[in-house]
């Protein structure tokens, strides 16, 4: 599993994995030098072929820098060490400063002035530069001398690799301008949350964890860590050998206004190219020619309206209704009497997986008597953060500095359930939280919110738990806009095409049997 943890988290981890199972933290620190260099010398053994110069400064990451200087020295490479920031060692960290002196490591100080910082450029034949200079104990904003010296290794040609987080990283929000740009990041134990928002995404370069001994069993022990969805860890719903359209989900997709009525035909699309075994599409009476006129597998049911109220002969839709397995409401629905009646009805009556998106989210934003319904355990919310900062009278700014942070307080003020779509889609109850970095920016064309929608309702009417449909949903789609960008310039991938080559990365999936 590919767990995910703020700083705090680790510090939480690494306090019990010395107090309470009993590593010392000296041991820890060792693991973690040593199982970088051994990570080093295996995988990249021409970059330390010549000079490895690691920064550090005094904090226990520093620390980490010694223990793995040692190492690599060790196995015969030259290395220097290189202070950029001065602050009080932590006695693991003295204690390997020492032993580097000892050995007779080479160290070196910038001065005050950082006129010597030409160093980096004056040693000949440097192959690796290693950030050791803050773990996930930085806070707040990295010192302008710190800025400069990251800007000139930047223009270094040597392999840049940090070790734990790269300096400057804020590890919860992933804000960090200045940060070290890594081209390799060798992360202590498991992912931090900063990997994968804002900065952190362009500053880690590739990722690895290297095991440090914390147990396998402390990962949720004090706090239920969020999971990054993976190619190992994602799933779809279940198929059978022996089955029937009733095994796979009755689908209703309610939406469709004028001048939005592609909105719900392309959730409805998804929800059946995504497996749904019967996909009811729920829209306006009036809109019947546009969909009966498209050839499909749906099932059309037109909803008619009298003078700005709903029919009392919503007869056949209640009774049909109470079949459903899942709902998606909202691609396209509109805004006047007959979008907020629908809506409030299906959130009240809905006992069923129910997708609240698109038009929906921006009703309840306006009318804050429908957050009542918000905390039922069956329904999820799937704004972008465009609509996420209507649902929370927020501005985008604020929003994006910290965005676990502000999901955090809605859903612990309203009781909800969201999938919060952007370039990293997070999913939270409030107890779990999942993670997707999966698709690239032909998504970002209007529509793709209806597909994932109708996917998420579809996997839902397969049985899928609410969560766990969404994330898998979001991974799926963005999997196949990268597949599909191996074949065509991706800004001209549609939501269309999303649609028709739904599970195109996944060609040798296999059928399981109901027993498996
Ligand atoms: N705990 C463990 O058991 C293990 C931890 N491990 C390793 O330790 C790392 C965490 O260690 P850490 O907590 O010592 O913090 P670290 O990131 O090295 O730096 C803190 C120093 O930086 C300073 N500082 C902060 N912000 C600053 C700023 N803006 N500008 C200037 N200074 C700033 C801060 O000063 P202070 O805030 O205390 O005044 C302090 O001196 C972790 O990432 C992993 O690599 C592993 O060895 C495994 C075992
Ligand atoms: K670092």
């Amino acid at each position: 599993m590919a767990y995910v943890f703020t700083p705090s988290q680790m510090k939480t981890l690494d306090e019990n994995t010395i107090n309470c199972f009993g590593i010392p933290a000296s041991i820890l620190m060792e693991n973690a030098g040593r199982g970088c260099a051994d990570f080093l010398i295996k995988n990249y053994p021409e970059e330390t072929k010549g000079v490895i110069i690691i920064l550090h400064g005094e904090g226990n990451n520093s620390g980490d820098g010694f223990v793995l200087a040692r190492w690599l020295q060790n196995y015969g490479k030259q290395v220097i060490l290189l202070q950029v920031q001065k602050g009080e060692m932590t006695e693991e960290t003295r204690h390997n400063f020492k032993l580097c002196k000892a050995l007779k490591i080479p160290t070196f100080e910038l001065n005050k002035e950082y006129d010597n910082l030409d160093i980096l450029e004056n040693v000949p034949g440097v192959t690796m530069i290693i950030d050791a200079v803050f773990g996930t104990g930085f806070k707040s904003k990295l010192p302008s001398s710190l800025k400069k010296i990251f800007q000139s290794v930047d223009d270094n040609s040597a392999l840049k690799v940090a070790i734990d987080i790269p300096s400057g990283l804020n590890g919860a929000t992933g804000e960090g301008e200045d940060a070290f740009r890594a081209d390799v990041t060798l992360t202590l134990h498991s992912y931090k949350m900063g990997f994968f928002l804002r900065e952190g995404k362009i500053k880690c370069g590739k990722v690895y964890t290297i095991p440090i001994g914390i147990p396998e069993h402390y990962n949720d022990a004090f706090f239920t860590p969020a999971i990054f969805i993976d190619n190992k860890t994602f799933r779809l719903p279940e198929r059978y050998y022996y089955a029937n359209k009733s095994n796979y989900g009755r689908v209703f997709i309610i939406g469709g206004s004028y001048g939005l009525l592609g909105a719900a035909a392309l959730a409805t699309r998804a929800a059946l190219r995504a497996g749904a075994g019967l996909v009811y599409l729920i829209s306006r009476e009036e809109n019947k020619y546009f969909y009966n006129a498209n050839p499909a597998e749906f099932l059309f049911i037109g909803i008619p309206r009298i003078e700005g109220t709903l029919t009392p002969d919503l007869k056949l839709f209640t009774t049909l209704f109470k079949t459903a397995d899942s709902v998606v409401i909202g691609p396209g629905l509109g805004f006047d009497n007959y979008g907020t009646y629908m809506l409030e009805y299906i959130l009240r009556t809905s006992t069923v997986p129910t997708v609240v998106d698109a038009d929906a989210l921006r009703i309840i934003a306006k009318d804050p008597s429908l957050q009542q319904y918000l905390k039922k355990p069956n329904i999820l919310l799937t704004p972008h953060l465009g609509e996420f900062c209507t649902l929370t009278d927020m501005d985008m700014d604020k929003l994006v500095k910290d965005i676990p942070t502000a999901l955090e307080n809605y859903i612990k003020k309203t009781g909800a359930k969201v999938l919060l779509k952007s370039d990293t889609t997070i999913f939270s109850d409030g107890k779990r939280m999942f993670i997707n970095i999966s698709g690239n920016d032909g998504l970002a064309t209007g529509g793709s919110g209806d597909v994932l929608a109708g996917i998420i309702g579809s996997f839902c009417g397969q049985k899928m738990e609410l969560g766990e449909a969404a994330i898998n949903a979001s991974f799926i789609m963005g999997k196949t806009a990268e597949e599909l960008a191996k074949q065509r310039y991706f800004p001209s991938i549609l939501p269309t095409d999303i649609i028709e080559n739904l599970f195109m990365p996944l060609k040798d999936e296999s059928l399981s049997s109901p027993e498996s």
